[in-house]
């Protein structure tokens, strides 16, 4: 029956550790379902990257390996984990934490739009994964409503990004080495270029944006009904509109820092740093639930082993416990 063969073409290893059960989402490079380890009966999602899916072969493999590489680097409390890993000469199969709340998406297509206290908590999160990520030198570049899981059904949530198939790993460039050399025989337009190097991570700071306000509004703002412009012409022009009926209940502050990340010239958009300085993101009530769902065991990472109580440095947002 269906159930023998969703085991059968599973790697051995893999089934005698786990049972497959439904299918609970679907991405571009596969599909998750949801399993169970035999032993514990411990719920896991497991991601499925079929290897032959992709016409070029080479990228998808590169691509996949990427990923997993990166899976396994990452350790953050809003950034999906890897719990094992088995591939076959099709497939790749990724087992992860199972996030019962499901995806960002459906819980604001659900809801309709978020309260404001609601998408602060689930922004500030993601900020602080995003933070974590380029801190690692990843650029995430596909931060999107159905990348963004929760952990359960309630509004006060743990969230975790996921796929990070379109993840790009900052390696050393050989600009960089040339710029370290002398410039003696180096042309002009080595050096006007590079000014622009480097600003790969503004991309994330504008698919948050986007998530901020799909949050907040309830509806993308680059969209296709309803304008004449294609949606490209929107993005590049920086053309959205804050519709009155979905805004006004809206503070200004969650507005300003919406406009802020939504600006088109990268060097003029906030960085993850600018924006977890934001006035809007000023509210330790917020903080302070963040980090209980965050770090339930109250071991947020500090200086030395116990949580800090003391002040050895100023707080700032490298996720210290709000004072
Ligand atoms: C009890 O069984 C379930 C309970 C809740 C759900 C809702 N979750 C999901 O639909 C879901 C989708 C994709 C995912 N990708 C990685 C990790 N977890 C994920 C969870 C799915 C199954």
């Amino acid at each position: 029956d269906l159930m023998v063969d969703e085991q059968s073409n599973l790697p051995r290893e893999f089934t005698e550790k786990y049972w497959i059960s439904r299918k609970i989402g679907s991405g571009v490079c596969g599909e998750v379902k949801l399993a169970f380890e035999r032993d514990t009966c411990k719920k896991v999602a497991v991601k499925t990257i079929n290897k032959k899916d992709f016409p070029s072969i080479g990228t998808a493999t590169r691509n996949a390996e990427r990923e997993i590489e990166i899976l396994k680097k990452i350790d953050h409390p809003c950034l999906i984990k890897t719990e094992d890993f088995f591939q076959t000469d099709e497939s790749y199969y990724i087992v992860l934490e199972l996030m019962e709340g499901g995806e960002l998406f459906d819980r604001v297509k659900a809801k309709k739009q978020l309260d404001e206290s609601i998408a602060k908590l689930y922004f500030y999160q993601m900020l602080l994964a995003v933070k974590y990520l380029h801190s690692q030198g990843i650029i995430h570049r596909d931060l999107k409503p159905e990348n963004v899981l929760l952990a359960s059904d309630n509004d006060i949530c743990l969230i975790k990004i996921t796929d990070f198939n379109q993840s790009k790993i900052l390696e050393e460039t050989s600009l960089m080495r040339t710029l370290c050399g002398t410039p003696t025989y180096l042309a002009p337009e080595v050096f006007t270029d590079a000014v622009t190097v480097g600003y790969g991570r503004a991309v994330d700071c504008w698919s948050l944006g986007v998530l901020l306000f799909v949050c907040l509004g309830g509806y993308p703002p680059f969209h296709t009904e309803g304008t004449d412009m294609s949606v490209r012409e929107q993005i590049t022009q920086g053309c959205y509109r804050f519709l009155p009926s979905k805004w006004d209940c809206i503070s200004e502050q969650a507005k300003n820092l919406v406009k802020k990340l939504l600006v088109v010239d990268p060097k003029k958009r906030l960085t993850i740093e600018e924006a977890l300085q934001h006035p809007w993101m000023q509210d330790k009530q917020m903080k302070t639930t963040a980090f209980k769902i965050m770090y339930p065991g109250g071991q947020a990472p500090s200086e030395g082993d116990t949580p800090s109580t003391s002040r050895k440095r100023p707080l700032d947002d490298q996720e210290q416990p709000p004072g």
